[in-house]
């Protein structure tokens, strides 16, 4: 099925996430030291994690870290890690502190346990978290197809290792438990095809089938453009 891409629609929907993070992260920076981003990786986030970068905030005393990561080099291109140094860590947001999901372990297994501590150890609720989605209506890294997915969504942990045949590489990500402790959620989507996705996640209620759905709440701002 075609989707037709509109790039100004989609700037416009990074600008105006970007602001709504943005005024989020000042409010509760007004009432504590620090505060907590969560941001995802993917492709969909390219153009909020530029805007938001651009904006002045004091950017020192805010948290960053990532909902999900792939668990590769630092400066694989498949990293979100790099992705967030190249896209949010820039402009007024360098001055911002990055939580990596990775360390120098074989795999997610063996160094789940220390990236578990250490995000933990931030604040939290995390002032905002922003979700993407998959088009097999996957987020952050539980997938429908993924051994781990019970305990992604129904442990009390704050990450796990993951795999799923559906992705080549093994995957670390920050659980539903982790990732609800959060003042505010969104979730920035683009295409018709994730509409669709969505719109079948909200038509049931298997979290098994369509993940997202365990996010699904009142309280979740969509951000989607064509
Ligand atoms: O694998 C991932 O995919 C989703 C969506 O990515 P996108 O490229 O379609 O925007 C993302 O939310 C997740 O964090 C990422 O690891």
């Amino acid at each position: 099925m075609k989707t037709t891409e509109t790039p100004d629609e989609r700037s416009r929907l990074a600008l105006d996430l970007a602001r709504s993070v943005a005024v989020a992260l000042e409010e509760d920076l007004s009432r504590q030291q620090r505060v907590t981003l969560v941001v995802s990786g993917g492709s969909t986030p390219k153009p909020f994690l530029q805007a938001l970068s651009a904006i002045e905030l004091p950017w020192s005393r805010v948290d960053v870290t990532l909902a999900d990561e792939r668990w590769v080099a630092i400066d694989d291109d498949d990293s979100n890690d790099r992705f967030v140094r190249t896209h949010l860590l820039i402009n007024h947001a360098a001055q911002a502190c990055f939580h990596s999901l990775v360390n120098d372990a074989a795999g997610p297994e063996e160094g789940a346990a220390e990236v578990g501590e250490r995000i933990a150890a931030l604040s939290w609720p995390a002032s905002v978290v922003v979700l993407g989605m998959g088009g097999d209506g996957h987020t952050a890294s539980l997938f429908p197809d993924s051994e781990q997915l019970s305990a992604g969504l129904e442990s009390d942990e704050t990450v796990i290792a993951a795999h799923a045949p559906s992705v080549s590489q093994p995957r670390i990500s920050l659980t539903r438990h982790r990732l609800m402790q959060s003042r505010r959620r969104y979730l920035h989507l683009t295409g018709e095809d994730k509409k669709r996705t969505l719109a079948a996640a909200m038509a049931g209620s298997d979290v098994h089938e369509l993940p997202i759905r365990a996010f699904l709440d009142a309280s979740l701002a969509l951000y989607w453009a064509p």
